[in-house]
C-alpha cells in the first residue's frame, strides 16, 4: 500500500525547519578575502572620522575674524606663511592676517577656523593673496566625526560584505575580519537515469542539472558546497553514501527519490539513519514531496528531483538555516508586491510558487512567469528572479491582480515573510 502523506501549510513547514538550532562560527579571512561573506561581529567605529578637522577644497585655510572688513571695494591682504598637501601637518600657530595654502585633506592649521577656495582668492604672488568677501567661522571645514564618530555600530553581525562594507572595515583597520564559518553543505543527486555533464544523451536518460544547480544555490546564499556525486536509485549505494556526507557536512542536501515511487529510497534511507522527519508533504507546488529531517544536530533535505521543485525547496527550506549559521537575522528571502503579468485561471488547492521576474513597466513592479508552471520543467529557472506567492484557492488568478513575490537575488532578506501572504489585494 501506498503512503499516504498529511501536507501541511508552506509557513507551518517553514516554522518545523528553522525551530531547529543553528550554531554559527567565526573565523578571520583578510580584508581582500572578505567580500561576499557575512560579518560575525558588529562593525564599529573604532575611531572618529574625519579623525582631525580637514579642508574639502583645495584653498587657504583662514582666521576667519580677519575677513570681518573684506569687500569687493576692499580687499584685505594675506601673507602665505606655508603650504600643507593630505597627508601633512602645519605644526605652527597661524597669526592674524596669516593664510595657509591647503589642499583638500589635509587638516586645518592650528588657529584657522575656515577655509577659501582657492578659485574665490586673487593671488597677488607666491606670499600674498587678497580676499574680497567675508567668511563666517566654520565655512569649509570637514569637522572631526561628522562622518561618524568612534563607537557607532555601522554595520550589523550577520550582513552580508559588499564593497562598501569593505571600505569601512579598510577605514577602521580591519586587515583581519571576523566572518561566519561558512556552512559546508553536502550534495547528493540520486537516479539511474542521471548522466554527467559531459556525457552524451542516451535512451531513458537526462544530464544531471539539479547537483549543480543546489551547488550555484548553495554559493548564492553564502555557503560552501561539497558534491558527493550521482548515484544510481540502489537502497545500499545511497544509504552509504549518505552515512558517508552526512559525517562531513554541516547540511545534507538529496535531490531526487523522496516521493512514493518504487525507487525512491530516500523515506527508507531517513528510517533506516533513526533520523527525525520534520514533514514530507508540504501544500505547495512545485515541491510538495519535499522532505525534511534533523539527526543530531545535522539537516538532511529531501529536495524532490524534479528541477523546479527542487530550486523551490533549497529557497524555502535551505537558504535561512544556511543564513542564520551565519548570523544573518533576516535569513529569509525578501518579500515585496508587485502586479501580476498573466492570467492564473486554472486553481489550485495548494499554494503555487511561480518562477517568475519582476521588472518596471511605467513605475510598477510587475512580475510574470519565466516560462511553463509545472514541477519538472528546467527552462523557467534560467529568467526567474523571483517566485510569485499565489496562495491556494477555489479561483484563478487575474493579470492586474496585486501578489506578493519573493526575491530571488536581493541580499536584504526578510525576518518571515509568510505572514498575510493575502490571495488577492485585487
Ligand atoms: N504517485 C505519485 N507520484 C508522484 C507524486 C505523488 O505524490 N504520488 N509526487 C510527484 C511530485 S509532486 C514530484 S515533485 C515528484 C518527486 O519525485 P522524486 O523526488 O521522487 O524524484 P525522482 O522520482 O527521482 O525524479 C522525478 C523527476 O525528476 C527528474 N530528476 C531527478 N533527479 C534529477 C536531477 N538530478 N537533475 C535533473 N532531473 C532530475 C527525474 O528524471 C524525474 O523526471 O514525484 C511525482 N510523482
Ligand atoms: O512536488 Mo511536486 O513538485 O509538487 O510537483
Ligand atoms: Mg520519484
Amino acid at each position: 500500500m501506498v503512503e499516504k502523506r498529511k501536507p501541511i501549510q508552506v509557513a507551518e513547514a517553514v516554522k518545523r525547519v528553522i525551530s531547529n538550532d543553528v550554531m554559527p562560527q567565526k573565523e578571520y579571512v583578510s580584508i581582500e578575502e572578505s567580500y561576499g561573506r557575512f560579518l560575525a561581529e558588529d562593525l564599529l567605529a573604532s575611531h572618529d572620522v574625519p579623525a582631525f578637522d580637514r579642508s574639502p577644497y583645495d584653498g587657504f585655510a583662514i582666521r576667519s575674524e580677519d575677513t570681518n572688513a573684506a569687500s569687493s571695494e576692499n580687499p584685505v591682504s594675506f601673507t602665505v606663511v606655508g603650504e600643507i598637501g593630505a597627508g601633512y601637518v602645519f605644526n605652527e600657530e597661524v597669526q592674524p592676517f596669516q593664510v595657509v595654502r591647503i589642499m583638500t585633506g589635509a587638516p586645518i592649521p592650528k588657529g584657522c577656523d575656515a577655509v577659501v577656495m582657492l578659485e574665490l582668492t586673487k593671488e597677488i604672488s607666491e606670499k600674498e593673496i587678497l580676499i574680497k568677501r567675508l567668511f563666517k567661522k566654520g565655512d569649509n571645514i570637514s569637522y572631526q566625526g561628522e562622518d561618524t564618530k568612534k563607537g557607532t555600530v555601522l554595520v550589523k553581525k550577520g550582513t552580508k560584505i559588499n564593497p562598501g562594507v569593505v571600505a569601512l572595515l579598510a577605514t577602521f583597520g580591519y586587515h583581519e575580519v571576523a566572518v561566519a564559518k561558512q556552512p559546508v553543505i553536502g550534495v547528493i543527486a540520486t537516479g539511474s537515469e542521471l548522466l554527467n555533464v559531459d556525457e552524451p544523451l542516451a535512451p531513458g536518460k537526462i544530464r544531471n542539472s539539479n547537483a549543480y544547480m543546489i551547488l550555484a544555490q548553495i554559493e548564492r546564499a553564502g555557503g560552501k558546497a561539497k558534491y558527493f556525486g550521482k548515484l544510481d536509485d540502489d537502497f545500499d549505494a545511497c544509504l552509504a553514501e549518505t552515512k558517508k556526507a552526512l559525517a562531513e557536512v554541516d547540511m545534507l542536501i538529496t535531490t531526487g527519490g523522496v516521493s512514493v515511487g518504487d525507487f525512491d529510497y530516500v523515506p527508507a534511507i531517513l528510517k533506516e539513519l533513526g533520523a527525525e522527519v520534520l514533514f514530507n508533504k508540504v501544500a505547495m507546488r512545485p515541491g510538495s514531496v519535499t522532505t525534511v529531517a534533523s539527526l543530531g544536530d545535522k539537516m538532511i533535505y529531501g529536495l524532490s528531483g524534479n528541477p523546479s521543485a527542487c530550486y523551490v525547496g533549497f529557497e524555502l527550506f535551505v537558504r535561512p538555516m544556511l543564513r542564520r549559521a551565519m548570523y544573518n537575522a533576516y535569513p529569509h528571502l525578501q518579500k515585496v508586491t508587485a502586479t501580476l503579468g498573466v492570467d492564473f485561471p486554472k486553481p489550485n488547492p495548494f499554494m503555487r510558487l511561480v518562477r517568475a521576474k519582476v521588472e518596471y513597466q511605467n513605475g510598477t513592479l510587475v512580475a510574470s512567469p519565466s516560462g511553463v508552471d509545472k514541477s519538472g520543467i528546467v527552462s523557467s529557472l534560467g529568467g526567474a528572479d523571483c517566485l510569485l506567492l499565489l496562495p491556494g484557492g477555489t479561483r484563478g488568478y487575474e493579470k492586474g491582480m496585486t501578489v506578493d513575490v519573493l526575491l530571488l537575488e536581493d541580499q536584504q532578506g526578510s525576518e518571515w515573510p509568510w505572514d498575510n501572504i493575502v490571495a488577492s489585494y485585487k
